[in-house]
């Protein structure tokens, strides 16, 4: 039987940017730029595990989030089914918190990032709907 692993994913939004963490080399899908986020855990909400993971991985504070959409994609090794949120409201400076690089992005450049493969459909909605 296949796991699939729930992943609560932060599109975090600024004036035109977007917050890009680099997944280390060793993680599954290494060296690709991702949303920040992480697994939801027992007994969270997909909202208090993508504070949590946000606070944790990339130290902000998010005040709101909006669920956006979910897509579920079939890696050899596992499933993913990525809740992917919506971040607009929030505080704080971003750093990477594990040491890895964080970077705010104009949507404009995002084609140059590469992302995990599961990313796709994300990045086509971001363009389409907050894209100019
Ligand atoms: N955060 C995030 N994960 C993504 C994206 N795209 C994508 O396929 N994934 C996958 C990669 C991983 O298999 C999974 C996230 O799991 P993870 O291991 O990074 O989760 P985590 O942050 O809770 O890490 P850990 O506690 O297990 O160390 O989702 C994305 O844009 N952002
Ligand atoms: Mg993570």
């Amino acid at each position: 039987m296949t796991k699939v692993v729930h992943v609560a994913v932060g599109v975090i939004l600024r004036q035109q940017q977007v917050l890009l963490a680099l997944r280390p080399d060793k993680l599954h899908q290494g060296g690709r730029w991702e949303f920040p986020g992480g697994k939801v855990e027992a007994g969270e909400s997909t909202a208090q595990a993508l504070s949590r993971e946000l606070a944790e991985e990339v130290a902000l504070t998010v005040h709101s989030s909006s669920p956006w959409f979910e897509l579920t994609y079939d890696y050899p090794e596992k499933t993913v089914r990525l809740d992917i949120h919506l971040v607009q409201d929030f505080s704080g400076e971003a750093q990477g918190l594990e040491g890895q690089p964080v970077r705010w992005v104009p949507l404009s450049e995002l084609a140059q990032y590469q992302f995990p493969d599961a990313n796709q459909p994300i990045l086509d909605k971001l363009l389409a709907e907050f894209g100019r």
